[in-house]
């Protein structure tokens, strides 16, 4: 499958700059709304049932995650997806440790119903969504992405989803063809939420128009080259996560086509 042309996705995100509606977990909100700062979109984290079906139509795209599920979260990300697809606006699913507990797969599989433009997990994630493994350690993947990768284009066929499987390697696939990102940094793994701020700089992609393909493979190479360049400036967690949201601001279209690598997989 031939990649999408990225060459004016940032800039053509920075114009835009899309109201995100963040339904996230309490662990990753603050640096998931200073990442979608970072790169020039505008986050809202409004998670009460009372107001979300009234607030997610003002946005340019929905992000669901499962991170820190409680029944009332539940509730509101069904109202907010109703609402999303009500108004036509593109949303994410994040399935967060989706493989530990029945709560969280009956959860997603719910959502699933209501047509995720993408999805985006560790592997082990996806194996669980798929129905092909029970789960991971916790919210971290116990498997290499390329185990899930056949899961993947079969969660996507069936759902009709565009899914992104998270790793050393990314893969996004619309269930026929499959895109590699081979970019990122060991140490994404050592700060908490890269996963969730992969989810949601897609979702940004997804406010800034792009369609899901091009979403998750904007998201993630930009993810993945801001990394390797935070990580020349800094080798251990607490400055990469800072020179991380630096690198996040100062990429251009220039650099990331220069440094991203995908390629059909
Ligand atoms: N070993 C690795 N080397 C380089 N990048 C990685 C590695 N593992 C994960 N990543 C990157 O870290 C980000 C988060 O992915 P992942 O760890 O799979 O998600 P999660 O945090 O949801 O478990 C992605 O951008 C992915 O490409
Ligand atoms: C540690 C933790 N516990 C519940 S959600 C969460 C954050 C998970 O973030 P990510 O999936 O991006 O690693
Ligand atoms: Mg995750």
């Amino acid at each position: 499958m031939t990649s999408p042309d990225l060459s004016s996705a940032l800039s053509r995100l920075r114009a835009a700059a899309p109201l995100v509606h963040n339904i996230t977990n309490q662990v990753v909100a603050n640096i998931t709304a200073n990442a979608l700062l970072a790169i020039g979109a505008s986050p809202a984290m409004v998670l009460a049932e009372e107001e979300v079906g009234e607030f997610t139509p003002k946005a340019a795209a929905l992000v669901v995650n499962l991170g820190t599920l409680t029944a009332p979260q539940r509730a509101s990300m069904h109202v907010a997806t109703e609402a999303a697809i009500e108004a036509g606006i593109p949303w994410i699913l994040d399935p967060v440790a989706v493989g530990a507990t029945a709560f969280r797969l009956g959860t997603a599989h719910s959502l699933l119903e209501r047509g995720p433009s993408v999805i985006r997990g560790n592997a082990s994630e996806i194996l669980a969504l798929a129905g092909e493994v029970a789960g991971g350690k916790g919210v971290d993947s116990a498997h290499r992405a390329e185990a899930a990768r056949e899961a993947a284009r079969r969660l996507a066929r069936r759902s009709g989803s565009v899914v992104a499987v998270t790793g050393a390697t990314d893969y996004v696939t619309d269930g026929t063809g499959m895109l590699a990102i081979a970019n990122g940094h060991p140490l994404l793994t050592r700060i908490t939420g890269t996963g969730c701020t992969a989810t949601a700089l897609i979702g940004a992609f997804l406010g800034a128009g792009l369609d899901g393909m091009a979403a998750a493979t904007a998201g993630l190479a930009v993810l993945g080259v801001a990394a390797e360049e935070a990580a020349q400036r800094a080798t251990a967690p607490g400055s990469f996560q800072v020179a991380l949201l630096d690198s996040l601001y100062t990429l251009g279209d220039a650099a990331l086509a220069r440094q991203a690598r995908v390629s059909a997989a």
